[in-house]
């Protein structure tokens, strides 16, 4: 890493690219010791460019949601590094961290995690209001037409579909213009046509507004939404593919071609919506984190792995 400028360097990487807005060099995570340690991150370096879509898909404990909590300042890397728009946050203190989340970073989760009590308008203004920021009531407009809520502003998340939930979730990931959106399986819990408008509008939201959205999911549909798409295995990254279509992602995963959602098996089982709802993470300002992986709630609960 260039120190100086708190970036990491970049020999390798050809000159018409974006600059990174988020990168990692040899991340290392590991979990328990001895004879029990998991290596959930195997030495993982990668540069997620500004203004780009990327998706990190890989079978179930590969260690995508460790790659995008360790990225997000969410969970701490046991080695290597993570700079973010500049700053490295591997080593930050919490409070630090907590503010960098509350300003520079978007989350969008499968559970959408809004506050029923609040309006969507309040949903979507909560995080500036946490940091007592002022809302930039343009690009609160800009954003909130982008996800076609404005007629829905005043409606509390009971009142709203699942997919107008999270749409409301991803206008609240933007409107402090964030470095980069985290977007850990924002599909999820959605029919096809609720993931189709989410996914149309995070690809907008980089087109069309600038930003930079990383995004987890186990469906290659909408991996297809992506400028890049990301595989891991085992902690590693295994394949990286530039504007790939659903075939090559398809390819690449190992699973087979089917138009209509069903529920994936095998390496590529989707991940269920957290039985007791969304876990708080210590730290998380909003509360908005999602639940354990179903690897990790096994585990919680002492099943052997699976
Ligand atoms: N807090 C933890 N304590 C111990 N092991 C953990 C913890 N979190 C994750 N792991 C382990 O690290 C590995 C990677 O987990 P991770 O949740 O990152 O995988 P994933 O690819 O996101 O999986 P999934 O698709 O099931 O959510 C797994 O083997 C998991 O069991």
């Amino acid at each position: 890493m260039d120190p100086a400028r708190g970036r990491h360097s970049q020999p390798d990487a050809p000159a018409e690219q974006p600059p990174a807005q988020a990168s990692a060099r040899d991340l290392v995570k590991t979990y328990g010791s001895g004879e029990t340690e998991v290596r959930a991150l195997d030495g993982v370096s990668v540069d997620f460019a500004q203004g780009r879509l990327t998706a990190i898909m890989g079978p179930s404990g590969s260690g995508k949601s460790t790659l995008m909590h360790c990225m997000a300042g969410l969970d701490t890397p046991t080695s290597g590094t993570v700079v973010v728009d500049g700053v490295e946050i591997s080593s930050m203190s919490q409070r630090a961290l907590t503010r960098l989340r509350r300003t520079r970073v978007g989350f969008v989760f499968q559970a959408y995690n809004l506050v029923p009590t609040l309006t969507a308008e309040e949903n979507i203004t909560l995080p500036l209001d946490i940091a007592r920021a002022p809302v930039d009531r343009e690009w609160f407009d800009a954003v909130v037409d982008a996800v076609g809520m404005r007629a829905r502003l005043h409606h509390r998340p009971n009142a709203l579909s699942g997919g107008e939930q999270q749409r409301v979730a991803c206008a609240r990931a933007l409107v402090s213009r964030p470095s980069v959106v985290f977007a850990d399986e924002p599909t999820g819990n959605l029919d096809s046509k609720s993931s189709r408008e989410v996914l149309t509008f995070l690809r907008q939201s980089v087109d069309e507004l600038g930003q930079t959205v990383v995004m987890v999911t186990h469906d290659p549909r909408a991996a297809a939404y992506a400028h890049r798409v990301l595989l891991l295995g085992d902690g590693r990254i295994t394949a990286d593919l530039a504007n790939p279509g659903r075939e090559e992602i398809l390819a690449a995963v190992g699973a087979e071609d089917d138009d209509e959602p069903r529920p994936a098996t095998g390496r590529y089982a989707a991940v269920p919506a957290p039985a007791t709802g969304p876990l708080a993470v210590v730290g998380d300002p909003l509360g908005v984190v999602r639940g354990p992986s179903r690897a990790r709630r096994a585990r919680d609960a002492g099943e052997p792995p699976a």
